[in-house]
């Protein structure tokens, strides 16, 4: 078997779903957003498939580094191939992102899925077929009735506990929002939150990124006294000196890095530096599912939790793979946004939530995503 083809559509989908200036999402507007479909395609006819935003996957990585690597190659190489396509980040003088890097790699993993008619989170390990879930909420923004205000946070909270969920995570405010950065309102609403939903539920604050370290220290301090589970990424994570000195000041668990570059390679140094009592990676941002599941063993042999960042397919097939994982992260959830609404390219979502707050895995083969393949082929502009 060898691979034949790596291809891309485009297509365009209604969403309302708007990113900020800083990159973070909120609710909108209705609009045509527009998502790439990865395929590889072997000799023998199989098929595995990725969704990415199309300027991750544009022509000139596909081109250059993924017809590359896997064209005449058999798919079930797959660490190997991962392995050369890392050497072409350095060579691509990092024109080949992480993100572009996971993107591929999915669609090996879902080809290899779908080819032994086997889900896989259970080719990776098959810890479970279910998980709990935490809400994680979109960042706060200035819209009246959404997460405008702590309180508002609180009313969310409840309802996410309605909702059926064991656990919370907020992010609060943010610029562009007028307001933000605001140590002081961001305990305000994670007081409003503990107060709302009660002592039981696990809560945990992913804040703003770019903190101080003694603003950091102020808002640790507070989210101790809330009993909060977990304090995420508040400074600048290319510090992590930072993060050594905020673990070694704070007893609520530090948990990191999400948003920094290095695989498995720079979690392995934040473990030796101590500066995460709780490692992080997803699939999307550490180059793939089988970096994550390095990053997640790293954790496993020093006696330490891996929370899976970001929902999703690739993340939700880690983590029903793996012991060392408390929670699947289902978001970014808004008062505004029906979670449950499968986009239109996909039949239903991979990650549905039953009323205790349990999500079920998919057994479909492959990653699991129930894909509308009519849908995007009448929707194909490119
Ligand atoms: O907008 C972002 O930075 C990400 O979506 C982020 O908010 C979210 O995925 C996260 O931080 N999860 O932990
Ligand atoms: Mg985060």
């Amino acid at each position: 078997m060898k691979i034949s083809s790596v291809e891309v559509s485009v297509f365009t989908y209604p969403t309302r779903r708007v990113s900020d200036s800083a990159g973070h999402s909120h609710p909108g507007e209705e609009s045509q957003a527009k998502m790439a479909m990865l395929t590889i395609t072997t000799d023998e006819g199989d098929c595995g498939y990725s969704f990415a935003p199309p300027e991750v996957v544009r022509p000139h990585v596909v081109n250059a580094f993924f017809r590359k690597v896997l064209v005449g190659q058999n798919p079930f190489d797959r660490e190997r191939l991962w392995q050369d396509l890392v050497h072409w980040q350095r060579g691509s003088a990092h024109q080949l992102t992480e993100r572009a890097l996971s993107f591929v790699e999915q669609a090996l993993w879902d080809l290899i899925g779908r080819k032994l008619n086997m889900p896989v989170h259970k080719l990776l390990g098959g810890f479970r077929e279910k998980v709990p879930a935490y809400g994680s909420t979109m960042c706060g923004d200035e819209l009246k009735g959404g997460l405008s205000t702590p309180d508002e946070f609180g009313q969310f909270a409840e309802k996410l506990v309605a909702r059926g969920y064991q656990a919370i995570k907020l992010h609060t405010w943010m610029p562009p929002v007028a307001f933000a950065p605001d140590p002081k309102m961001d305990i305000k609403a994670c007081a409003a939150v503990r107060e709302a939903v009660g002592p039981d539920i696990e809560l945990m604050l992913d804040g703003y990124h770019w903190y101080s370290r003694s603003q950091a220290l102020t808002i640790g301090k507070a989210l101790e006294k809330l009993n909060f589970a977990w304090f995420e990424e508040p400074m600048e994570e290319e510090s992590m000196a930072s993060y050594a000195w905020l673990a070694e000041n704070l007893s609520i668990d530090v948990i990191g890095p999400e948003s920094l570059g290095g695989k498995h390679h720079s979690r392995a140094d934040w473990v030796k530096a101590g500066a995460c009592d709780i490692l992080r990676a997803g699939a999307n941002g550490v180059g793939g599912i089988s970096p994550c599941m390095k990053v997640a063993s790293l954790a496993e042999a020093f006696g330490m939790d891996c929370e899976v960042h970001g929902n999703g397919a690739a993340s939700l097939a880690v983590v029903g793979a793996i012991r060392n994982c408390r929670w699947y992260e289902r978001g970014l959830l808004h008062p505004f946004l029906e979670y449950d609404e499968p986009a239109a390219y996909l039949n239903s979502i991979v990650d549905p939530m039953d009323e205790q707050g349990f999500v079920h895995l998919s057994d479909r083969p492959g990653l699991g995503e129930d894909i509308n393949f009519d849908y995007i082929e009448t929707h194909t502009v490119s």
